[in-house]
């Protein structure tokens, strides 16, 4: 299932399965699910809460196996014989709800540390940190320490972190859900604007129907016992998009549908 509009595909499932062991039964978080997500590609993962939102995207990162299925980054597979394998996870960048910044380290220096970790000089990773935070607007900021900066700050910076190496891919989980929503909404435009400027694909797990209208190219709606791809939802306003295309009737549509089936698999 790739969409006409992103015809060549940077992830790839296929007949992806999950499921847990625990102590009293296995639980099966995820059923047969196949997926495409196209070049410069925004995909949102919506459903009801314990659907397999947060399974699936830890899959696609590379931070859970799956039980079984395929599952290949920019055309690489992400695991052979139970390994992850490192030339699929140098494309995978992640952001989670919280910033989880290193509270001792400078904003500059948490923004370059996966750089220092691949072994990039001082200079370098500092002009690139600098770049990147420009990027996300916390220019001026490079000396603060993370306890300093307001939580969209720091959520801002987590992300300049998760594009340090230059993926080409951005997984986010709930990256905003933490926070209010005049900064939400704030946020929301920028990573439409970091998205646009830096050509990334993402794939984002949210809650909220509105923040997934605002930002998708495609909804995924996952249902749950077991998760699966209930639908796919085209959302085809032009980018870049602005907050009074909420307003919009078309917009409102798509939120009500969606409210509807929601109601409907929950
Ligand atoms: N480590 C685990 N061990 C056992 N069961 C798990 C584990 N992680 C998740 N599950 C179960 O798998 C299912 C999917 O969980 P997941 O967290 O992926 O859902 P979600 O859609 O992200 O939920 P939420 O919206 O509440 O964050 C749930 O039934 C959950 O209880």
């Amino acid at each position: 299932m790739l969409s006409d509009r992103f015809p060549s595909p940077v992830i790839a499932l296929r007949a992806i399965e999950k499921w847990y062991g625990t102590r009293d039964r296995p639980v099966h978080a995820l059923s047969s699910t196949d997926l495409d997500v196209g070049a410069r590609e925004l995909v949102v993962l919506l459903g009801p809460s314990g659907c397999g939102k947060t399974t699936l995207l830890r899959m696609i990162g590379g931070l859970i196996e799956p039980t079984s299925g395929e599952l290949s980054i920019v055309g690489k597979p992400l695991w052979a014989r139970g390994e992850r394998q490192s030339e699929a996870l140098a494309d995978l960048g992640m952001v989670f709800q919280e910033a989880n910044l290193f509270p001792w380290l400078s904003i500059e220096d948490n923004i370059a540390l996966p750089l220092e970790l691949k072994g990039m000089g001082h200079a370098e990773r500092r002009a690139r940190a600098h770049e990147l935070m420009k990027l996300v607007g916390i220019g001026g900021f490079e000396r603060r320490w993370p306890r300093e900066l307001s939580g969209g700050m720091r959520q801002r910076a987590a992300i300049a972190r998760a594009l340090s190496y230059d993926p080409k891919i951005l997984l986010m989980d709930e990256p905003f859900g933490a926070l209010d929503a005049m900064t939400r909404d704030a946020l929301n435009i920028e990573l439409e604007r970091i998205f646009l400027a830096t050509a990334k694909s993402i794939v984002l797990v949210t809650h909220s129907i509105t923040e997934a209208v605002f930002l998708a190219d495609r909804i995924v709606l996952l249902s749950p016992r077991p998760g699966r791809i209930d639908r796919i939802v085209d959302v085809p306003f032009p980018r870049p998009r602005t907050l009074e295309l909420q307003a919009t009737t078309a917009f409102q549509e798509i939120v009500l549908s969606l409210r509807e089936r929601l109601a409907e698999i929950s």
